[in-house]
């Protein structure tokens, strides 16, 4: 029996769909209830996925977006039908908890709770969502923001692939027919109309929170570069925060289609969580990608801007592959990324150095290829591979250690790993660099820059700028 009334306006059709969807009466409150959870995917008309967040999302829902526009794939994900947070309590308690493990358990048990009730669609399976806080334990830590570590299934997903787009509801109820005959419903179109643009209001900057804006940074860089004197490391990472207030809120959306239309080679992400803060920015990184058993990471390092013709964006980029430190630093990421593969039992190999030109910068990029023969934990690649020394330094531990001395404010999310896993080991992570924290009015902006052997201040402070630059950009 189709459940829509032929009566129902556009509005009310929204607001009974999300009453199906998210409604406490099919769920199961429990969370570590064993009840099966039923899987529906369905293709749609195309539809923007920004719109999709925006009309569906409610207060105190986690979301999840991201696009790529080079690639041509976006995700987006509201709700959570099941999630997990591991909170710095649960790791004060148990010190030898992995958080990687946990989500991968995490998945391993609640995939097996999931039917999938229309197997037709294959390509468009549930997906499960995660991230995580750079440090595992920190001194630096601000209480009330992201956990630890956190992963979800959620209760309704869109993904576009090419020119393919599919809606998964992931539900305690197994009537398929009564959420199918929703989507088959010009449901694209039924959101659209249900868009509210709100791009009238201005933004404006109130005020410069960190005073001694970038001194502290040129502190941060001579301190780095002393210690890699004294040997006790060779490259470290430091990064810097710019905290502002607006007058008014920000406007998530309109910052995310700033960034989409800035930034099309970058992945375009945001994550919001139940208090109404968010994640956002654009990445150029994939830490990691597995399809079809075909891993790929990036190992990006070594910066210059772009050039303002032709001719001397030719030149810069040529400098820039010819540099000598700017290939130590560059190598100790694509050497780590190698290294650790390979102590994982695969065979990497790397694609020759390159070029990665982006809207306002360019990188020194090496594709690494590795195929996973053996069942190897997406996961626990992801925990062998974070961080790199594109984040963090060499050796590690210690870069680790020097940042989390120097550096004053909360890396939170900031340079950490982001991404999907599907049932079938697929999955793609990318580093959240080139990114923001907002609540409300306020917003950290954050950006780093790798120092090694030769770095100058002034030199790392223009590249921290310049991402400063474009981020403001998409902001205000
Ligand atoms: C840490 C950041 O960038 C890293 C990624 C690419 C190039 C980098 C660099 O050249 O310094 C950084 O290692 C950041 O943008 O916050």
């Amino acid at each position: 029996m189709a459940i829509i009334p032929n009566h129902l306006s556009v509005l009310d059709y929204i607001q009974e769909f999300k009453k199906l969807i998210f409604s406490s009466s099919f769920n199961i409150k429990n969370n570590s209830s064993p009840s099966p959870i039923f899987s529906i995917s369905c293709e749609v008309e195309p539809i923007d996925p920004l719109i999709f967040i925006s009309v569906l999302q409610t207060d105190k829902q986690p979301v999840f977006y991201w696009q790529n526009q080079r690639k041509k794939e976006a995700i987006a994900a509201i709700g959570a039908i099941k999630s997990l947070n591991i909170d710095k309590n649960i790791c004060q308690q148990d010190k030898d908890i992995d958080r990687f493990q946990k989500c991968q358990e995490f998945i391993n048990n609640n995939q097996k709770l999931i039917h999938i009730l229309n197997k037709d669609q294959d390509n468009y399976q549930p997906h499960f969502f995660t991230y995580f806080r750079f440090f595992e334990q920190s001194h630096n830590f601000d209480n009330k923001s992201f956990p630890l570590a956190t992963i979800f299934l959620p209760f309704i997903q869109l993904i576009k692939k090419d020119n393919k787009y599919s809606v998964t509801i992931n539900t305690y109820n197994q009537n398929k027919k009564e959420i199918l005959d929703y989507l088959k419903d010009n449901f694209s179109e039924k959101i659209e109309l249900n868009y509210k643009v709100n791009y009238s209001q201005e933004n404006k900057i109130n005020s410069h929170l960190e005073n001694a804006k970038y001194q502290g940074f040129i502190d941060k860089v001579n301190k780095g570069l002393e210690a890699i004197k004294s040997e006790k490391l060779t490259k470290i990472v430091v990064a810097h925060a710019l905290e502002i207030k607006t007058e008014n809120k920000f406007n998530i959306v309109k910052s995310l289609e700033n960034l989409r239309n800035n930034h099309p080679d970058c992945y375009i992400f945001s994550i919001g969580n139940e208090d109404q803060e968010y994640f956002i920015g654009a990445s150029p990184e994939r830490l990691l990608s597995i399809k079809d058993n075909q891993l790929v990471s990036d190992a990006l390092a070594g910066s210059a801007p772009r050039g303002k013709n032709e001719d001397e964006d030719f030149l810069i980029g040529n400098n820039l592959l010819d540099s000598e430190k700017e290939k130590r630093e560059h190598q100790a990421v694509s050497n780590f990324i190698f290294n650790q593969l390979s102590a994982m039992g695969l065979q990497p190999k790397k694609a020759s150095l390159q070029l990665l030109k982006l809207s306002n910068i360019q990188h020194l990029w090496t594709p690494i290829y590795a195929e996973i023969k053996e069942e190897i934990n997406p996961l626990e690649i992801v925990r062998q591979l974070h961080p790199t020394p594109a984040v963090a330094g060499v050796p590690i531990e210690v870069a680790c250690q020097e940042i989390e001395t120097s550096e004053k404010f909360d890396r939170s999310l900031y340079a950490a790993p982001i991404g999907w896993l599907d049932l079938q080991g697929n999955c793609e992570f990318i580093v959240g660099i080139r990114s923001a924290l907002i609540k409300e009015n306020y917003a950290r902006l954050y950006a780093g820059a790798g120092i090694v052997t030769g770095s100058k201040p002034e030199q790392e402070l223009t590249e921290i700028k310049l991402k400063f630059q474009a981020l403001l950009q998409a902001l205000i």
